[in-house]
């Protein structure tokens, strides 16, 4: 993310592989003082492993077009939001956190991908604050039109509000209710995408693509981007290492792997974002 925490809003806490292999780095490094017998080269071998590791995303995001202001606001205004106090006081029914919004690295790397496909109908699968709907809206040309999923009311008002303060948001429909709800209404109503992100409940990811896939919800030419596909590097670290979710998205990466209708590449941004296309 391109911005840090205020003494009133902690920063997210890690959630990619590579910084929580910098926070691990930074607490082996602190360690080292009571550490007697301490090989001379250490310290140094760990203080160039930290370098290299802490400073791939700032670089990353230095190096990248600087996000719009709208999309600044969504990413700010999400920071600051109060979710758990949201969710325990029954105003978000799905446990929201800052941490669940792309920002600014994948964000611009979803702009790029639709403006090279030249896509004119997405669907964005679990819209949250609204960081990659609009994002992708961005990249689409005017008359470009999106369909965003989203289950929480709380935050499809919230992503809402803010749309309607961008020249791009009229691009964007929010449909609200269970994805495989809207999905299936889509379906029924012949509509199609050359350009869908799925970004919702990580157990759903199969039958999203399935859906996709199985259909013709993804025009023939049609794009799959998937988010959170390393989730959090437990997808290759050994399977009792794994959460329930990321056996979820194990599971995903195999049956996507694995299948004859599609080719696809896994790209090591952020926690993972894989890329699928119909053979
Ligand atoms: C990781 S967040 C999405 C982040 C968003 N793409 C962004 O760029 O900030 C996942 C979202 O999916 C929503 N969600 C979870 N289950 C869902 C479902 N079955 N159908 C639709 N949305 C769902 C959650 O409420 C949450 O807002």
């Amino acid at each position: 993310m391109s911005f840090s925490g205020t003494s009133s809003t902690p920063p997210p806490r890690p959630i990619t592989p590579v910084t929580i292999a910098a926070h691990h780095l930074e607490k082996a490094i602190a360690l080292l003082p009571q550490v007697t017998d301490n090989p001379g080269d250490l310290s140094t071998h760990l203080q160039k492993a930290l370098l290299l590791i802490a400073g791939l995303d700032g670089y990353l995001e230095r190096s990248t077009t600087p996000e719009s202001p709208a999309l600044t606001q969504i990413a700010q205004k999400t920071q600051h939001e109060p979710w758990q106090a949201k969710f325990e006081g029954g105003e978000t029914e799905q446990q929201l956190e800052q941490e669940m919004l792309t920002g600014h690295l994948e964000g611009q790397a979803l702009k790029m991908f639709v403006r090279m496909t030249g896509a004119k109908r997405i669907l964005d699968i679990g819209m949250f604050t609204g960081y990659s709907a609009l994002a992708m809206a961005e990249g689409l040309p005017d008359d470009g039109r999106m369909i965003a999923c989203e289950i929480d009311p709380y935050a499809a008002r919230f992503a809402q509000n803010l749309f309607e303060q961008s020249p791009h948001g009229h691009k964007i429909d929010v449909k609200l209710g269970p994805a495989s709800d809207t999905l299936d209404q889509l379906i029924a109503d012949q509509a199609s995408f050359d350009f869908a992100f799925i970004d919702a409940n990580k157990a759903g990811y199969v039958n999203y693509y399935e859906k996709l896939i199985g259909t013709n919800l993804l025009a023939p030419n049609g794009y799959i981007c998937a988010d959170n596909t390393l989730f959090l590097g437990e997808v290759y670290l050994a399977e009792s290492e794994r959460s329930d979710t990321a056996q979820a998205i194990a599971h995903f990466n195999q049956i996507v792997a694995d299948d004859p209708r599609t080719e696809q590449v896994l790209l090591p941004v952020r926690d993972g974002l894989t890329l699928i296309r119909r053979v």
